[in-house]
């Protein structure tokens, strides 16, 4: 069963159309890319995933199924907890590296301090920030260089046990080495959750990802595998795009 169903989504913000009937099924533990034009929509379609759209004063009809189920149907929390986000912009909470990533844990009700040293240990490991750490996991977590921050936020994501991740630009903010760090820890991420990335980074998108779609002006253009969108696209637009020819 594919992981999110998204049937006929619209987006408004007041009047503002900004997706129009858009369907596309997201398929488990693969990457999927979201690429298009500035303003075509792409971080209100994650944003609408998780249920943070009437936050940000948005509206949506359609329907959004989670593993089988109207996303609806689910706690706004246990969306939360299950579908996680990482923005643009790395910001960790101003406390130590350990209590950014034991807040989520805590707040889930695990009290157990060998468990919560576990999660902090795990975690770290998997982002790759274990052994650059040295053992200094009281360092606050706004000390950490830029692409340390963003992977210690994607870490902070996975605490709560997601099934799913959104990822919101992530590289936008860092430079080649470090964007080249994220890219591999995402590959990596990919064998136990699922991924979807917005990105404007086209040769990101096709070095790791396995899907794409091409949105524009709110509307998939074209979502086929990676291979497929930038080697041999259908639709004109498409070409053009991963062309570099417009957007
Ligand atoms: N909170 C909001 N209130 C009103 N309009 C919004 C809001 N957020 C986004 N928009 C509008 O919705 C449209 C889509 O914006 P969105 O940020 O989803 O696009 P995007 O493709 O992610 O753009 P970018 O690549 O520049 O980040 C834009 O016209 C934007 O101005």
């Amino acid at each position: 069963m594919n992981v999110l169903e998204i049937k006929n989504l619209s987006v408004r913000y007041g009047d503002k159309v900004v997706i129009k009937d858009l369907s596309m099924d997201i398929k488990r533990n693969k990457i999927t890319a979201i690429i298009g034009p500035s303003g075509c929509g792409k971080s209100t379609l994650l944003t609408t995933i998780n249920l943070l759209l009437e936050e940000n004063g948005g509206q949506f009809t359609g329907q959004i199924l989670f593993n089988g189920k109207d996303i609806l149907s689910y706690e706004k929390k246990d969306v939360r907890r299950m579908i996680g986000m990482v923005f643009q912009r790395p910001i960790p909470f101003p406390f130590s590296i350990y209590k950014n990533l034991t807040y989520a844990p805590m707040y889930y009700g695990i009290r157990d301090k060998d468990k919560l040293n576990n999660i902090v240990e795990n975690t770290l490991k998997k982002v790759g920030l274990y052994d650059e750490l040295k053992g200094d996991f009281n360092m606050l977590a706004t000390k950490l260089s830029g692409g340390q921050q963003q992977r210690l936020c994607i870490g902070r994501a996975l605490t709560a046990e997601p099934e799913i991740l959104l990822l919101d630009e992530p590289c936008s903010a860092l430079d080649v080495k470090n964007t080249a760090n994220i890219e591999k820890l995402l590959k990596d991420l990919s064998k136990d959750y699922t991924i979807i990335i917005v990105t404007h980074n086209l040769s990101q998108a096709k070095r790791i990802s396995d899907y794409a779609a091409f949105i524009l002006d709110g509307e998939v253009v074209e979502y086929d595998e990676t291979e497929k969108i930038f080697s041999n696209p259908k639709d004109r637009r498409t070409k053009e795009y991963v062309e570099g020819i417009f957007g």
